[in-house]
């Protein structure tokens, strides 16, 4: 990080303590201006009470096309001038009301609590089947083994995708994703794009019961769904299935082998399990910075004014330790009411994937301590690396020991 005067460069100290340098940045203030590390420069947003209001703020624009113009504006002379391939990114993450609306109404009920309690069964079946293939091994990388392959299937499932390029998937959305500057974007892009748009024509051809078809049908159906957006919303469901709840899991399970007296406590009363989940996403949620937003008139914030057209990062998980909220924000407490954290965001993009992602969690993070009492982490803490993403608050692995 540099120093406090000029812009914070967003640098790979960040990624592996973002805790440490947002906390010196919130105690400057709600707002400070950054770069993140490819080049781009951003408002970042630290505090709780200004982070929730900027997310549910409709001077807070989010349209692709637009963010791609702005970005060739701003960014520096050796960046790809394309901020998001259109092909990818034309989906309701990346889109203002109305097209927001009604891009969102087209999968709202397949993401419902109702909706989702029914495939419980399921979840725990594949959670049984993978725990069981990690009982004979005296160490496992708990996310290689569990934490991804199970929401990844289950995301796969719902939307009707095949297993066998779920690794080519896997490794392209990593790309995607990374924070680092990289040549093999454009090319995972290219190759994302490709294997989506095979995917959209094997389910036209036949359709089955899943997800995808439902869209496949939606946009043959008059003119609800493009076929860019049709691409782009099975890329940000499978991404969003991808990416996120391997770290709820992840990050869940390390707070936890880390603060053995929260884990005593949860093991005396599991029906604490729920607002454990709960506090995991508070103390260490698997989104690091809100998406991108840009101002689209001038923004007040604190004392700052943020002119029209620049862009707002909101770092949730400075928001989620922000003490004017939570109380004591850097111990973790699963016995604390952690209701209001923003890990799911807020307004009107808050997650459509969330009660899924609870209900992964609960079953997950439960049938682990319930499976393998002794279970303890094999590395030292010091020696866990994070993912160099400003999107995702992830591990690079996760060593354990299930047996102890
Ligand atoms: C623990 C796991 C998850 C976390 C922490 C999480 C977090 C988030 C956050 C913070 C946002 C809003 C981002 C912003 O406003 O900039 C979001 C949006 C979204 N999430 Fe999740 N997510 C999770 C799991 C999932 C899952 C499993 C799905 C489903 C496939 C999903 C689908 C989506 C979608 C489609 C949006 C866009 C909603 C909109 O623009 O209206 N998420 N998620």
């Amino acid at each position: 990080m540099q120093s406090l005067d000029g812009p914070t460069r967003l640098d790979l100290e960040y990624i592996q303590d973002p805790h440490t340098v947002t906390e010196l940045l919130r105690a400057e203030g709600p707002v400070r201006q950054a770069v993140l590390p490819r080049g781009l420069p951003v408002w970042l947003v630290t505090s709780y009470a200004d982070g929730k209001a900027l997310l549910a703020d409709p001077r807070l624009g989010k349209d692709s096309r637009v963010a791609n113009e702005l970005f060739a504006e701003r960014a520096a002379v050796d960046q790809s001038p394309v901020l998001f391939p259109l092909s990818l990114a034309t989906h309701m993450l990346n889109s203002d009301p109305p097209d927001h609306t009604r891009l969102r109404k087209l999968v709202n009920r397949a993401f419902t609590s109702r909706t989702v309690a029914r495939m419980r069964p399921r979840i725990e079946q594949i959670t049984k089947e993978l725990l069981d293939a990690m009982a004979g091994r005296e160490t496992v990388d708990l996310l290689e083994a569990f934490a991804f392959p199970l929401p990844i299937t289950v995301i796969c499932e719902l939307l009707g995708v095949p297993d066998d390029e779920r690794d080519d998937f896997r490794r392209w959305s990593n790309i995607i994703l990374s924070a680092l500057p990289t040549d093999e974007l454009a090319d995972a892009s290219s190759a994302m794009t490709a294997y989506l748009s095979t995917l959209v024509e094997d389910k036209r051809a036949t359709p089955d019961e899943d997800l995808l078809s439902a869209l496949v049908h939606a946009s043959d159906d008059g003119d609800r769904l493009s076929p860019k957006e049709l691409i782009s919303m099975a890329f940000l469901l499978l991404v969003a299935g991808h990416e996120t709840t391997v770290n709820l899991i992840g990050n869940g399970v390390l707070a936890l082998l880390r603060n053995q007296d929260q884990l005593a406590v949860l093991r005396a009363d599991p029906g604490l399990l729920p607002n454990a989940i709960e506090e995991f996403l508070r103390y260490d949620g698997p989104v690091n910075l809100a998406t991108l937003r840009f101002t689209t008139e001038p923004v007040r914030v604190g004392e700052v004014e943020i002119p029209a057209e620049e862009f707002v990062m909101i770092s949730l998980l400075a928001a989620n330790r922000d003490g004017e909220r939570f109380p004591d924000p850097t111990r973790l407490d699963v016995t604390r009411q952690p209701g209001g954290h923003l890990a799911f965001g807020h307004g009107i993009h808050y997650c459509v994937g969330a009660p899924l992602a609870r209900l992964e969690g609960e079953v997950a993070i439960g049938g682990l301590l319930e499976r393998f009492p002794a279970v303890r982490l094999a590395a030292e803490p010091a020696e866990l690396r994070w993912r160099d993403s400003t999107l995702m608050r992830g591990l690079e692995t996760l060593p354990i020991r299930p047996r102890g």
